[in-house]
């Protein structure tokens, strides 16, 4: 059946897609929506930090894809997801947005989708033309059992799924203990392992029964997050930092830093860059990514991912994406990153020294020259 612009065809399916920072969402996603089934799909792409990458990142349509960046879901822009589930409506309504047949909400790393879902389940006219259909949770099998061992977001993110996927088990094949740590935080959740995650194992199983999972929710809220209203920041604990900008984003201790620069870069010195930023920071940093503009082929984007201190392959996007101008921005999630010498050492390997610090030259001959700084 086509659905017909102008209709909702009924209440349209939604789901939660999350997963640990860097447990390989934006890949499966990109993997999924090659699918013909699920044309039509609208994605939500949440990112915490200031500068938003994944939209460069997520393959769809300009207009299937709307970001929330700067700000966790799960506190500071849930009342923009509400906003954006409404508009969609109005959009599709006034003809402005053809059919959607479907939503994947694609959250931060750090989310807790656990305020999600009660914004979606309880709000009077979302539930009118959304449904949940369900939870992914991604769990990377290379890090995922420190995640689970260090980080209360990902352990709810397991806790909460109705499919749990492993993702990674390429890169590691023995994950006997990890999936011993799932099912201890979720017996009920069938496990799939990426390569075998299709949308007829993600999306449309009809797991969710609304009534059994309005009462989970409200049990999950009342154990740990004491919710007061749809704008409150729903950890009493978390400390986060609400504002933006230059001094990056905050979940708890767990800051966000952006860095850009507007001239094209070598990819040696991002690279150079990348080298010393593990090298000094590695023990805190729990994700980085970027996309570089580089002096070697300026007009594809060149694309980092680190996990920890894991660093994945660099690829090339074949191009920039519509509408982007070419820059590099590079996103570093983690603990204990002094930000005023990453921001000397970016300055330095993107060839612009601040006045008083060290040049590239000498941060090669002496990774610790900053030190001299007094930092
Ligand atoms: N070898 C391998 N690499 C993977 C797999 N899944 C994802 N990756 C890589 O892991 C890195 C991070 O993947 P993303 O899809 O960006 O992860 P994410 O969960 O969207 O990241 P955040 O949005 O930052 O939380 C990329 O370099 C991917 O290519 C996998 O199953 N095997």
């Amino acid at each position: 059946m086509t659905a017909q612009p102008g209709v909702l065809p009924g209440p349209v399916p939604v789901t939660v897609l999350t997963g640990f920072l860097g447990s390989g969402k934006t890949t499966l996603l990109n993997r999924l929506l090659r699918d013909p089934a699920l044309r039509d799909t609208v994605v939500i792409v949440n990112e915490f930090g200031a500068v938003g990458l994944d939209h460069l990142l997520v393959e769809s349509s300009g207009e299937g894809i709307v970001e929330l960046s700067d700000g966790c879901i799960c506190c500071t822009v849930r009342g923009d997801l509400v906003d954006t589930l409404a508009d969609l409506v109005d959009r599709v309504q006034t003809g402005r947005l053809g059919a959607i047949r479907r939503v994947v909400i694609e959250t931060t790393g750090l989310a807790d989708p656990t305020p999600i879902l009660a914004s979606l389940m309880g709000h009077p006219v979302l539930v009118q033309h959304f449904a949940l259909d369900g939870v992914v949770t991604l769990v990377d099998a290379l890090s995922g059992a420190a995640s689970l061992a260090e980080r209360p977001e990902a352990r709810r993110q397991v806790a909460c799924a109705d499919r749990l996927v492993l993702t990674k088990t390429d890169l590691e094949p023995e994950t006997a203990a990890l999936r011993h740590s799932l099912r201890h935080l979720n017996a009920r959740a069938p496990l799939v392992a990426v390569g075998d995650a299709g949308p007829g194992e993600l999306f449309g199983c009809g797991l969710v029964d609304p009534a059994t999972r309005r009462a989970d929710v409200a049990r999950w809220l009342g154990e740990e997050t004491g919710i007061r209203n749809a704008d409150a920041c729903h950890d009493p604990h978390c400390g986060h930092d609400h504002s933006h900008g230059d001094h990056g984003s905050a979940h708890g201790a767990i800051r966000s830093l952006s860095l850009t620069h507007d001239v094209p870069m070598t990819e040696a010195d991002a690279e150079g860059f990348l080298d010393l930023v593990l090298t000094r920071f590695g023990a805190g940093l729990l994700r980085l990514k970027a996309v570089v503009w580089t002096v070697e082929m300026p007009g594809r984007p060149l694309v980092l991912h680190g996990v920890r201190t894991y660093l994945h392959p660099s690829v090339r996007l074949v191009t920039w994406p519509d509408g982007e101008a070419p820059r590099t921005a590079f996103v570093l999630i983690g603990e204990g990153l002094d930000e005023r010498v990453i921001r000397d050492l970016f300055a330095a390997f993107a060839r612009a020294p601040r006045i008083d610090a060290p040049d590239r030259a000498a941060l090669v001959d002496n990774p610790l020259s900053l030190s001299s700084r007094g930092f």
